[in-house]
């Protein structure tokens, strides 16, 4: 840090700028665009990169207007990356980390992880274009299909394992202590030092002026601290005057945190999670607690909860303004909903929703929402397909019942 402040807020502006919309290597990467502030000393030769980062930062007009009176919400797409997650952004960095080591006859056998299905998608991706062998441990039965997929496709080692997240991250912490294998999970600095340049990148993407709110969905919770560190180093080395507040959005069924807060942070104690179609933040032991806790209290930050209802019906209602979001970002719109009604949020406040996977990886449950085939839910914003006979009368029926009086009068 000492080093980088040799030069002011108008030089870091004026450097990352010039390197927007450049494909120079590694510069062509949302993360490597800022190599000075995520590992300077690497060699763009050992960089393993998908040029990541750099993702769209969508004006949620429709979906604001519509459903929270608001004028200035934006929904930062971070899955719409190589894997389909915001995981790429920091696995960059630490493939890239372990390729260097490697050329040094470092002995490291292969990198491992314990994953809810995208950090693994994202350490087998980035490791299979370097050559290195990766391990993943996944909880047997609790990840999606597109999920499970990527790993085996990339040539991972794949451990399908009989207990949940929890459970394969205190497995895995044991084997790395055990064998030269490198963990990857974000216990490791280097994944929240590439996760960090999405917080530098909104900034930039608003011409360097700060939103008054960022929400993110948290779970194993490295994501909350790689958002704050990246604004912190913006205002500590010029860039901008200030941070956002930010917003730790869990689902109910798997909500340490969320009850940690609520206690006044006077008790931290680890849950039982849950299932959740979140199942990507279905967490209770969460790693990085305390780095978590310190995000909050620094950026006077607040944490909320979604029942299952809560984050899919939020999912259903952004969908139908033309986003395509995963459950994890039903979650972070649901604490927003939430923080709007209690008016904590301002209807004209500047507010960024962190999208954190691709709604891609998600469709089952998309599809069973709109099937209205969940146990216990309404579905209230369901839209099933209408079976139609196949005739030309049966499909103007249907057409004329759908347009009502916008239908044209024969
Ligand atoms: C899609 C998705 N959203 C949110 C999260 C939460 O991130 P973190 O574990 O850093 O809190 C994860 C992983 O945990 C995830 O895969
Ligand atoms: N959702 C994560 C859980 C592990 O988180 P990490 O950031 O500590 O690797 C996943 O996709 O595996």
């Amino acid at each position: 840090m000492e080093a980088l402040k040799k030069f002011d807020g108008a030089y870091w502006r004026e450097l990352f700028d010039s390197r927007v919309g450049k494909t120079t290597w590694p510069y062509g990467s949302g993360v490597w665009s800022k190599k000075e502030w995520v590992l300077p000393e690497i060699d763009p030769d050992d960089i393993v990169s998908a040029f990541e980062g750099n993702s769209n930062l969508f004006w949620a007009e429709r979906f604001g207007k519509q459903f929270l009176g608001m004028n200035d919400l934006w929904v930062k797409h971070c899955g719409i990356s190589h894997t389909g997650s915001f995981k790429d952004l920091g696995m960059t960095v630490l493939v890239s980390q372990v390729n260097r080591l490697r050329k040094l006859k470092r002995p490291v056998v292969g990198v491992g992880c314990a994953s809810t299905g995208d950090t693994s998608a994202a350490l087998s991706a980035y490791c299979a274009a370097a050559g290195i062998p990766s391990i993943v441990f996944l909880p047997a039965n609790k990840i999606s299909i597109a999920q499970l997929v990527q790993p085996i496709a990339n040539g991972a080692f794949v451990l399908s394992i009989d207990t949940d997240f929890d459970g394969c991250m205190k497995l895995i912490r044991e084997v790395t202590a055990e064998l030269p294998i490198y963990l990857a999970n974000s216990l490791n600095s280097l994944r929240l030092e590439g996760q960090k340049t999405a917080a530098i990148e909104i900034l930039q993407q608003f011409d360097w002026e700060v939103p008054d709110w960022v929400i993110v969905p948290g779970g194993n919770l490295g994501n909350i601290y790689a958002f704050y560190k990246g604004f912190k180093m913006c205002q500590e080395l010029g860039l901008v005057d200030r941070i956002p507040r930010l917003v730790c959005a869990q689902a109910a069924n798997a909500n340490p945190l969320y009850l940690y807060f609520k206690s006044e942070w006077n008790e931290f104690k680890a849950v039982k999670a849950n299932t959740t179609f979140a199942s990507a933040i279905q967490i209770g032991d969460p790693v990085s607690i305390d780095r978590a806790v310190y995000a909050l209290k620094n950026s006077n930050g607040i944490v909320e909860e979604a029942t299952e209802e809560e984050l899919m019906d939020a999912m259903a209602q952004a969908d139908s303004t033309g986003m395509f979001i995963c459950p994890h970002t039903g979650v972070a719109l649901t604490a927003l909903m939430k923080l709007r009604k209690s008016g904590v949020i301002g209807a004209g406040d500047r507010t960024v929703v962190v999208s954190t996977a691709h709604g891609l990886k998600f469709t089952q449950s998309k599809v069973d929402y709109h099937s209205k085939e969940i146990p216990d839910m309404a579905c209230q914003f369901a839209n099933p397909p209408m079976q139609v006979k196949a005739d030309f009368g049966s499909v103007m029926d249907v057409l004329m019942k759908y347009l009502g009086d916008k239908a044209p009068k024969h």
